[in-house]
């Protein structure tokens, strides 16, 4: 059943979007984007000021002039999965797991088995009689999964469920998730790349509390157009104005005003908005301009150096390169040095923003 949401909450959020019948929608975006806040309010704990907000036929939410329309968050048929597990205290596993469908009326007997299907469903089973205080974080997290799922939601929302959870906890509770997910709707906030290469179909990216950019998840990390997204794709990012033969920088960022050239996809019109992405590695660090071959040579000043996978990543502005140790050492390179960026237009790729 398709999720549909329009929601204004004053200053912090202006979004619209769907969820379509058994896909998994990742929401990423810097710190203080409104992520949460999207999530709370297709949750019920939170009332936007506009909108409205649909699963499948039920309306969730509404707001039509004076009059307005509002489902409490337990008649809602979403479950939210938090950051920590909060699991009921004084309850077993199990019983944690069996009280959604207790709740909904099943008989005790009947509640257990289904709480013994999902425990086992997410690699619990043998956890079903400790108390949550007797649980590490990703156990307790992978039951809070099937204690949601037992509720049997149409919408499954998660709240950065691996943030709380130690590196070796994570890629279990994502394996288990990847499993879960799929064929589910679900909505998943996170600040991992990796979490939405595994988990989600589509990406939303949000900035203060707009969308800035959607689509599958191959599409946004292979072609991104804001810099959120350039960043997840660990790719350099210059918008600015198609012209014939490139891109003509915007902005007062490192290498703004200045052209670039590049190989364009065919979706680059000359006179619209594009985009120049790059990786850092494909970029060579120079002290003088270098001369002959066809590259784009952009002067830049080093604002910082920092190890990266064996190489030294050379930050200048929001631009970025890797070069060997070696060659960082013979060139002399600490933050204020005066550079040229080289990358050659084969390895720079123009699209449309
Ligand atoms: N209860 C609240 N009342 C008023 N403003 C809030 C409240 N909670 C958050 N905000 C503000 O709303 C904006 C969006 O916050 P939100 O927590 O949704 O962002 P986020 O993308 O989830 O951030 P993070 O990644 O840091 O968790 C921020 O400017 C935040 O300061």
């Amino acid at each position: 059943m398709t999720f549909r949401m329009t929601a204004r909450v004053h200053g912090r959020l202006d979004a619209e979007f769907t969820v379509a019948p058994g896909e998994t929608v990742a929401v990423l975006g810097p710190n203080g984007a409104g992520k949460s806040t999207l999530l709370a309010a297709a949750a019920g704990l939170v009332k936007p000021h506009g909108g409205s907000i649909r699963l499948g036929d039920k309306v969730l939410f509404a707001h039509d002039g004076g009059r307005q329309h509002w489902v409490p968050p337990h008649l809602r048929g979403v479950a939210l999965l938090a950051q920590e597990a909060l699991l009921f205290p004084h309850l077993s596993v199990l019983d944690n797991v069996a009280f959604a469908p207790r709740s909904a009326g099943e008989p005790r007997a009947r509640s257990r088995e289904t709480a013994r299907r999902w425990l086992a469903e997410v690699d619990a089973l043998d956890l079903a009689g400790r108390r949550p205080g007797q649980l590490s974080g990703g156990q307790a997290q992978r039951v809070a999964v099937a204690r949601a799922l037992a509720a049997d939601p149409e919408l499954l929302l998660l709240d950065e469920p691996m943030a709380a959870l130690d590196i070796h906890a994570a890629p279990q509770l994502r394996r288990v998730l990847k499993r879960v997910l799929a064929r589910r709707s679900a909505l998943i906030v996170t600040h991992d790349v990796l979490d939405a290469l595994m988990l989600a179909d589509r990406i939303v990216v949000l900035e203060k509390g707009r969308i800035v950019e959607e689509g599958p998840v191959r599409e946004v990390l292979g072609r991104p157009r804001s810099a959120f997204a350039a960043g997840l794709a660990g790719l350099n990012l210059l918008t600015g104005t198609v012209t014939p033969d490139g891109l003509l920088v915007s902005g007062p960022g490192a290498a703004g005003g200045q052209a670039v050239s590049g190989t364009p996809d065919g979706e680059a019109l000359a006179g619209e908005p594009g985009v120049a992405a790059f990786p850092p590695s494909a970029v060579s660090v120079f002290l003088e301009l270098p001369h002959g071959s066809p590259r784009n040579c952009l002067p830049v000043a080093i604002t910082e150096l920092e190890p990266h996978a064996g190489r030294i990543r050379v930050h200048a502005g929001e631009l970025a390169a890797d070069i060997t140790p070696a060659a960082s050492a013979e060139l002399g390179l600490e933050p204020g040095t005066q550079v040229f960026f080289v990358v050659k237009s084969a390895e720079v790729q123009l699209y449309g923003a």
